[in-house]
């Protein structure tokens, strides 16, 4: 995924990004930072194809998107996983259901959604809610559906925007450990958040708005702290420690759904 020149802007205001320039390799792990406002949400519209640019050039899997017809777009849609500030859920189907949507598209047998999605929502704390309907759910739980639907079809790409700005530090370091183990098996994966505890502990690099619409590429933030109670090595990236156990053998399974 590369972005080169970017700029955005919504009607004829200023542009909320400006001359955005970077590349994502296949399997790359970023957070997104920025304080309110930078233009963090409105980057991701671009990564998940909702917006186009006003200018410049994005490309994702090899093919330049700014050039493609509108019809030619859900194909590569369908590759990536999304997890959305307002969760963008199906209030009149059950947590179950909502989860298993990209895995009907994909032709998934019905065995198997019902073998794989409830371990799924358990792993993510949800085993009392997997037939709750989403208006019964606290925006914690919602959050937690959403993040199970955009991850358990293994997607090339997960760009999840505050995927944790609803949960508790304990649940935040589990959902950060799913997108991990996810990553690790070949998942590009996009986070934006404001917890800077989640970006020091997990350690991955960041794409950074200054402001001003400006986008630097930073190297992972260090956690001093912990550093030097470790003897000042740092560890690998997305290590951390007292989190378990993986996330269950049916994300690892679905390789090719
Ligand atoms: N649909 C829109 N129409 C006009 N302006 C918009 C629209 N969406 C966002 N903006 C403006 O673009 C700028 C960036 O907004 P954006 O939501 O991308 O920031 P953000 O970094 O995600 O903020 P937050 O961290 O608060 O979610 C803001 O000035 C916002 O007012």
């Amino acid at each position: 995924m590369r972005f080169e020149n970017v700029g955005l802007r919504y009607g004829n205001g200023p542009e909320v990004l400006q001359d955005v320039t970077f590349a994502l390799g296949p399997g790359s792990f970023h957070f997104l930072t920025g304080a309110s406002g930078t233009g963090k949400t409105s980057l991701l519209s671009l990564l998940y194809l909702a917006r186009r640019p006003s200018r410049g050039l994005i490309g994702i899997f090899g093919r330049d998107i700014t050039a493609m017809k509108r019809d030619d777009l859900p194909p590569i849609r369908r590759r990536l996983g999304v997890v959305f500030q307002d969760f963008r859920l199906l209030d009149h189907l059950s947590a179950l259901d909502n989860v298993a949507l990209p895995l009907r598209v994909a032709g998934v047998s019905e065995s198997d959604i019902q073998k794989h999605v409830p371990e799924l929502l358990t792993w993510v704390g949800l085993a009392d809610h997997i037939n709750a309907k989403p208006p019964t759910l606290s925006g914690g739980q919602k959050q937690r559906v959403a993040i199970a639907r955009a991850v358990i079809n293994r997607p090339d790409v997960l760009v999840a925007d505050e995927p944790t700005g609803n949960v508790d530090d304990r649940i935040a370091f589990r959902l950060l450990h799913l997108f991990a183990e996810l990553n690790r098996l070949g998942t590009t994966v996009v986070i934006a958040t404001h917890n800077e505890t989640l970006v020091r502990r997990f350690r991955f690099p960041r794409l950074n708005l200054a402001g001003g619409g400006r986008l630097e590429v930073l190297p992972p933030l260090a956690d001093v702290e912990e550093g030097a109670a470790e003897g000042g090595s740092p560890a690998a990236p997305g290590a951390m420690a007292g989190v378990g156990p993986v996330p269950p053998a049916s994300l690892a399974a679905r390789s090719d759904g």
